[in-house]
């Protein structure tokens, strides 16, 4: 077994926690969805996370910088044609606004990882979150069947489009954090390879909401990928957790694409880009979109700290990736710890 997929399977998670609610039908924000409200739901929205241009002769620099003291930061110029993001937007709107019974015969099996549901960490809360997803790796061939058994293939067509687009991307962007790392070639061709790789594509939806301040969209989450490279459209929502700062909000900047540091990354740079902490809060009542791509080794790969100088200690043992996932699918805010020496 050594694919994302299959990764997922040993560890099925109850109905209840893939089934997301009938937005479609609610007037008021059920019992299940009203989060408490604290001062935590407060951001700073002056402080930005740093820009990156991929064109920028220090890139290198600058990314190795940026994941040091954020583990966040906005790529401009990554060549990723903005026709291509609108197109896979249009598809995710597409798919979202089916009624909400009609999506369900694209839902996520209790041991699958692809298909429509609820975000994986929903276990770990005991309020439900304002979102639907629906995952994607590969060919979303199957499950576009059941959704358009006579109109499937323009949203195939864009969907694994976009994964090689983006895989592409974070093939570059890992080049050039691990080359910050002072990682030889020989080393990094060991962790980043085209052929390679596990990767998914998750379609995000937080749907209308009569009341926004009292749900939460998505749970403060880190993701376990290397990286993500996330698009937002065009409504506020992501924030990242700053140390000594707290909440700070990502505003979607048109054309520009969010990288976010994931716990793999954490582990192999040994803490150096610690994995970010973020969420998704509603600021507005209307629906907001966002497309991430996870990108991380393949399954048996087993990530462990590198670069390490003779003064430093590793902090984490060795783990494969998909023994990571195991690890997190039975505690997701303990995991890293789980494996540190
Ligand atoms: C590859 C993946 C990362 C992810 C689990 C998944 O199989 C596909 C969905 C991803 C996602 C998106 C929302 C937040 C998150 C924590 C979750 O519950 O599902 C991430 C998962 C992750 O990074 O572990
Ligand atoms: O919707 C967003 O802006 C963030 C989504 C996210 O964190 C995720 O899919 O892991
Ligand atoms: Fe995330």
């Amino acid at each position: 077994m050594s694919n994302l997929s299959e990764a997922y399977t040993d560890n099925p998670l109850h109905l209840h926690h893939i089934i997301p609610l009938d937005f479609d039908s609610v007037r008021t924000v059920p019992d299940s969805h009203v989060w408490p409200t604290s001062h935590a739901f407060e951001s700073d929205d002056q402080l930005s996370i740093p820009t990156v241009d991929l064109m920028d002769p220090d890139a290198v620099k600058l990314v190795g910088h940026a994941c040091e003291t954020w583990g966040v930061f906005q790529v401009i110029n990554h060549g990723i044609p903005l026709d291509i993001i609108d197109e896979v937007e249009s598809e995710a709107r597409r798919l979202f606004s089916l009624p909400t019974g009609h999506k369900l015969k694209a839902l996520r099996s209790p041991g699958g990882a692809t298909g429509y549901g609820l975000a994986r960490i929903s276990p770990f809360f005991s309020k439900k979150m304002w979102h639907e997803g629906f995952t994607v790796m590969g060919s979303p061939v199957d499950h576009a069947r059941e959704l358009w058994p006579n109109d499937y293939q323009r949203f195939c067509d864009v969907m694994e489009d976009y994964q090689k687009k983006m895989k592409e991307l974070a093939i570059t962007l890992m080049h050039l954090i691990l080359k910050s790392l002072d990682l030889s070639e020989e080393e990094i061709s060991k962790v980043v390879s085209p052929g390679g790789a596990s990767t998914a594509l998750q379609l995000n939806s937080y749907p209308f909401c009569p009341d926004p301040s009292r749900v939460m969209g998505l749970a403060p989450h880190t993701d376990t990928s290397l990286l993500t490279i996330l698009y937002q459209s065009t409504i506020n929502g992501l924030e990242i957790f700053k140390d000594g700062v707290g909440w700070v909000l990502v505003s979607p900047t048109n054309g520009s694409l969010v990288v976010n540091v994931g716990d793999l990354l954490h582990i192999l740079s040994n803490a150096q880009f610690p994995s970010v902490l973020h969420r998704v809060v509603l600021k507005e009542k209307q629906q907001r979109l966002s497309l991430a791509y996870f990108y991380s080794p393949p399954t048996d790969f087993h990530v462990s700290p590198l670069a390490l100088n003779p003064a430093q200690i590793p902090l984490y043992r060795s783990v494969s990736v998909r023994e990571y996932i195991h690890i997190k699918a039975k505690d997701v805010e303990k995991a890293l710890s789980l494996i540190r020496i």
